[in-house]
């Protein structure tokens, strides 16, 4: 199913926090959303999953506009990990999971065992199955963070949008969630922080800088020193792996603020 978003802008505080964004996701692509803090990442999620109203232009979900969906239509096409995203607190881990089915079910069709069966393999696939009936209030960060993504992964969409889902991981469940993502037959739209994840697990990494896209193509295209220099005001060199071929950034130092990096070329033309 595929994301558009057609002149995309929201204001708020007097000013155009987004604008001008125009983007086509396709079928199955994995895309990285990467920018500083304040750029818009979080902005440019809510309006693709229907939270948050357009200022300017819309988005359309299989070529429908959001506005002419409703809630229930959206949520059995995408669902969305939020950042900081909550739960009540007397819910149990397998509580709020099975919350993904609710847009599957009616009076017709109530929870059963197939839903169930669902359930558990979201469980598994995010290792929480030993947490099942854990309360909520009870987990730690990265085990709260990977339960709103099996209750994502229950709604068994087609679309997944995710506002830095490696948030409080450890390393092992932060490589296991991207590698589960990559793996999974979704279209994923991601913000993410560290760049050599969007490298590494996206095919189109999309470089936010103040509201306004400063660069969109795949990761080798755009995730260039230049770019991040720009855009980051970090230098940084690439290493390629002589093995394999993987690409990896290697910080080397930081613009001191105040001082603002230069505005040069930013490759990777919007398409
Ligand atoms: N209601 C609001 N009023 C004023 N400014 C707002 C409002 N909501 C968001 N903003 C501003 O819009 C900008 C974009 O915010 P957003 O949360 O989308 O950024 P982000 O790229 O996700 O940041 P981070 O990396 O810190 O999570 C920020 O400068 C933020 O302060």
């Amino acid at each position: 199913m595929t994301l558009t978003a057609s002149s995309l802008g929201r204001d708020a505080g007097g000013r155009a926090i987004l604008d001008g964004i125009d983007l086509t996701v396709a079928p199955g692509e994995r895309l990285g959303i990467v920018g500083p803090n304040g750029s818009g990442k979080s902005t440019l999620l809510r309006l693709l999953a229907g939270i948050a109203r357009p200022s300017r232009g819309e988005v359309r979900l299989g070529g429908v506009p959001l506005q002419r969906l409703t809630r229930r239509d959206i949520a059995r096409r995408l669902a969305f990990v939020e950042q900081q995203a909550e739960t009540a607190d007397r819910l149990t881990v397998r509580d709020a999971v099975e919350l993904g089915r609710t847009p599957h079910l009616s009076a017709l069709r109530p929870f059963g065992e197939a839903d169930t069966r669902v359930v558990n393999a979201a469980l598994e696939r995010v290792d929480m199955a030993s947490f099942a009936g854990r309360l909520w209030h009870t987990l730690s960060g990265g085990e709260r963070q990977r339960t709103h993504l099996a209750r994502a992964l229950a709604q068994e969409p087609a679309i997944l949008l995710l506002d830095e889902p490696t948030n409080h991981l450890d390393i092992r469940h932060q490589v296991a969630l991207l590698a589960l993502v990559r793996r999974l037959p979704v279209t994923a739209v991601m913000a993410l922080h560290d760049l050599n994840h969007a490298s590494a697990y996206c095919d189109r990494v999309l470089v936010l800088r103040g509201g306004r896209i400063a660069g969109l193509g795949a990761p080798a295209e755009v995730l260039t020193p230049a770019t991040i220099r720009a855009v980051f005001g970090v230098e940084v060199t690439v290493h390629t792996d002589p093995g394999d071929g993987t690409r990896s950034l290697l910080v080397k130092g930081h613009i001191p603020f105040g001082e603002t990096p230069e505005m040069t070329h930013v490759t990777g033309a919007a398409r």
